[in-house]
């Protein structure tokens, strides 16, 4: 378990977060400069926080209140940076076998060959950096954090130096990778909801140096409880409330239209109504929640269309399948905010 809560404040910034991962892999979300990387580098020990605490299991590696700071290289951290920082004039064998300084010869190169094996660059162990692609040089930096056997594994935004295909195919490699080699917490940071959704198990949203919310990645993605951490998952549509009534069901007003939203949805000081634009549905019965609507924008994409569409009330952000957007064009249907996909927000 990694428990993190401190503080740290620069002229232009302030870091305030607190939250607790119980194990797997965990991902940082958020907007550039929200905090990410510095949090990884208080975590590792190269940046101090101003106060707080950090813990992973009964290690203190952090605690103002008792002024423990432990140094770096106790912490047992796998640290890996966004452009992999491999010594350059260094081959793979010996980036590899960086971090294992100081232990028996016999022992750093059974365990360099071990990794090397792993990651299946047999026959590259000679390679220099510059050698190598760039998927290549990323398992080297994550086999020479994984070879000194840290109890937590840091990755710094590790997929953005690839292109969109060899992201693809490492992402699939490094959750079997890590899943095979790595039992202990894992801290991700990424910018990417997607790539986060497909590595994480859980989420944390940061906005401007906090955390606005954490959770299990289904429940973070289809329940934001906020609108700061909507606009992080990507939801493009998000309406302040005019009011809500609350009875069997509960009955949002957003420009004047009503909304009907089920019970259980509901949500203390409720201040905004949010929907992914995938989850809009174009339907031929007119029922609650089906509106009119006009197309105002139709961005193609590969399989499937972004639609801006205007009803009397609001405006919408829409994702049609292509399939579908025949019928859409031709106002067969009537738009349908379908209820068990909205959300409110506070
Ligand atoms: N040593 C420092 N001195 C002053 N300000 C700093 C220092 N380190 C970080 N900051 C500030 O802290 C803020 C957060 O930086 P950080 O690198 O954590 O952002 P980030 O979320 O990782 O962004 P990105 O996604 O662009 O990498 C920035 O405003 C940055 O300028």
């Amino acid at each position: 378990m990694l428990h993190v809560a401190i503080k740290k404040s620069f002229p232009h910034f302030t870091l305030d977060v607190a939250f607790t991962i119980e194990k797997g892999i965990a991902g940082i979300l958020g907007s550039s400069g929200c905090g990410k990387s510095l949090t990884l580098q208080c975590i590792a020990g190269l940046q101090s926080p101003d106060e707080g605490l950090i813990r992973l299991n009964e290690r203190v590696f952090f605690d103002s209140s008792q002024k423990i700071n432990m140094k770096t290289r106790y912490r047992k951290i796998g640290y890996m940076f966004q452009n992999y920082a491999l010594f350059p004039h260094l081959t793979v064998s010996q980036n590899i076998a960086f971090g294992l300084k100081g232990k028996p010869r016999e022992e750093v190169e059974q365990k360099v060959a071990t990794m090397i094996e792993k990651i299946k660059l047999n026959g590259y162990e000679h390679y220099y950096p510059s050698q190598l692609s760039g998927g290549q040089q990323q398992r080297v930096a994550l086999a020479r954090t994984l070879v000194t056997e840290p109890d937590v594994l840091l990755l710094d935004e590790p997929f953005s130096a690839l292109d969109h295909h060899t992201k693809q195919l490492l992402e699939k490699e490094f959750l079997l990778f890590i899943k095979e080699n790595f039992a202990g917490v894992v801290l991700l940071v990424t910018h990417n909801m997607e790539e986060a959704y497909r590595l994480c198990d859980q989420l944390i949203l940061y906005d401007e140096g906090k955390v606005v919310q954490v959770g299990d990645k289904q429940q973070v993605l289809n329940e934001p409880s906020n609108a700061k951490a909507a606009k992080i998952v990507g939801c493009k549509n998000v309406w302040p409330l005019d009011s809500v009534a609350i009875d069997e069901e509960i009955s949002c007003y957003v420009n004047g239209a009503k909304i009907m939203v089920p019970r259980k949805k509901e949500r203390a000081h409720p201040r905004f109504l949010g929907i992914h634009s995938h989850h809009i549905r174009f339907v031929e019965e007119q029922s609650y929640n089906t509106f009119d609507y006009e197309i105002v924008e139709c961005v193609p994409n590969m399989y499937a269309h972004d639609l801006t569409v205007q009803t009397k009330h609001f405006t919408l952000h829409v994702t049609v399948p292509t399939n579908e957007l025949h019928a859409v064009l031709s106002h067969e249907r009537k738009l349908y905010l379908p209820p068990d996909r909205l959300f409110l927000l506070s």
